[in-house]
């Protein structure tokens, strides 16, 4: 007998998911071992591109997470409500769910979970992180074995889109932003993409699985790239590198392994780095583990197609074990998912990092010795300063720093902005 699955959301993704669920020639036959049965929309009336038989569309999302008949609810909505109230009546149905929308699960995951496990059904998030990359289950599964020691991202295609484009073509941010919501790219509101919150949704659900503990959302350090300029993208590759948004989550060994970096920010990346090469809406999760090594993940982190690959592989995963096992409410422990502990999170003064940053000074002799005695004075070593150029009548000076403690950077910078030949400090990006 066909299993029913109700979707909530016909947009960008669902319509993705309907094409592959209405197509299913030539891919895994469970394929046709599933029917839509209902679609829940806000605008009923809207041209779809998808054809589907009279009466399964509806506004009324409340009847599909009631629907008896329906044992999978597929979550394609976004936003935070009303989507993680129809998650949770879903769940309090005992129907599986299957979901794309990580700002939900970063917030909520604790109490989805908790309802999920002990209602003994799955709550399935491939597509919520790298898009159509297989990284949920990888970490759930294929990396079980090994100690998480580091998991950096480049987890937002709409900004790998974004900076990509002003690399390459020098092109303007507002212009290439717009491109990126026509492909379907973006969040319905894009500064959650700019701003690095939908990374660092993203990073909370990878940390969480990595490190096996709950991650507080709020903990997250993150930055976007609105700062992010064309003559630090320019100076940048002068001193060879490229400008990416990185997620990391960076565990601690031995006593400490609860304790965790995690932070979202822009970030100088050397060109030889296997993120370095990771452009347009690509997206890329760099593992390392022990004893592993490193692993690297990489494709399409966004768009129709990709991100509904991931939505139906987790669809089959549930229907495959709804005709496995029948009835049976023991939950694979693979692929459930149930933390003990919250993971503490350094603050972000206390993280070690190098750092790129530039200053605008008046063109006097000693500064760059000012800066040098400056940032010694605070145990902050420079691996580089150079003097870059003029803008009109001010110096341009970079300084790439070695590996510091954030806090004292900060002090030193706090007292360099004080120094008289220091017109201003236009930007500061850390370095991988
Ligand atoms: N786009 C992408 O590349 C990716 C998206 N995601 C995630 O997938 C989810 C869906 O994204 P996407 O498809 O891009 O979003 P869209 O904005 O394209 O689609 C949202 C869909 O949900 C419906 N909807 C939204 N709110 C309501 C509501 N209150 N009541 C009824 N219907 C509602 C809309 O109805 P209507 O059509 O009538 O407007 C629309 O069909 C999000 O969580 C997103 O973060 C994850 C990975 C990649
Ligand atoms: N807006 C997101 C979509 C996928 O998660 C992105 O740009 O990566
Ligand atoms: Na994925």
């Amino acid at each position: 007998m066909a299993v029913k699955i109700g979707l909530l959301g016909l947009g960008t993704v669902g319509t993705g998911t309907a094409q592959i669920l209405l197509d299913p020639t030539g891919r895994n036959p469970l394929l046709e071992e599933i029917t839509i049965s209902k679609v829940g929309v806000r605008s009923p009336d809207k041209p779809r591109q998808v054809e589907l038989s009279e009466g399964v569309i509806t506004t009324d999302l409340e009847s599909i997470v009631n629907d008896p008949e329906i044992a999978i609810v597929v979550e394609l909505l976004g936003g935070l409500e009303p989507a993680r109230s129809l998650i949770l009546q879903a769940i309090a149905n005992k129907k599986h769910v299957v979901t794309a929308n990580k700002a939900v699960i970063a917030r909520y995951g604790d109490e989805i979970y908790e309802a999920a496990n002990e209602a003994g059904v799955y709550v399935l998030l491939e597509a919520a992180v790298g898009g159509g990359i297989p990284i949920i289950k990888p970490l759930k599964q294929s990396l079980g074995a090994n100690r998480i020691v580091s998991i950096i991202g480049i987890i937002n295609g709409t900004t790998n889109y974004i900076l990509t484009k002003m690399t390459s073509d020098g092109a303007d941010f507002g212009e290439v932003l717009a491109e990126a919501q026509q492909l379907g790219y973006a969040e319905a509101d894009p500064t959650a993409d700019v701003d690095g919150l939908d990374a660092a949704d993203k990073i909370a659900i990878l940390a969480s699985l990595g490190f096996a503990g709950r991650v507080k959302r709020e903990d997250i350090y993150c930055e976007g790239i609105r700062e992010i300029s064309a003559t630090d993208i320019t100076y940048a590759e002068q001193l060879g590198f490229v400008i990416k948004l990185l997620a990391i989550a960076q565990g601690t060994e031995g006593e400490n392994s609860q304790q965790l970096e995690l932070r979202v920010h822009p970030t100088l990346v050397p060109k030889n780095h296997p993120l370095a090469s990771i452009n347009g809406v690509y997206n890329a999760v760099l593992v390392e583990g022990k004893p592993l090594g490193q692993v690297m993940f990489f494709g399409p982190g966004a768009g129709a197609g990709p991100t509904a690959s991931a939505v139906v592989s987790d669809i089959m995963n549930i229907v495959a074990i709804l005709k496995s096992s029948g009835t049976n409410n023991n939950l694979d422990p693979l692929l459930s998912c149930v933390h003990q502990h919250f993971c503490q999170i350094t603050p972000i003064e206390a993280i070690n990092t190098r750092f790129y940053a530039r200053f605008l000074t008046k063109d006097l002799p000693g500064v760059i010795g000012y800066l040098g005695t400056t940032f010694g004075d605070h145990q902050v070593s420079l691996e580089s300063v150079v003097q870059i150029g003029f803008q009109g009548e001010l110096a341009e000076i970079v300084v790439v720093t070695h590996y510091v403690r954030e806090g004292n950077f900060n002090t030193a910078l706090d007292e360099i902005r004080n120094l008289e030949a220091i017109d201003s400090i236009p930007s500061i990006v850390r370095v991988l």
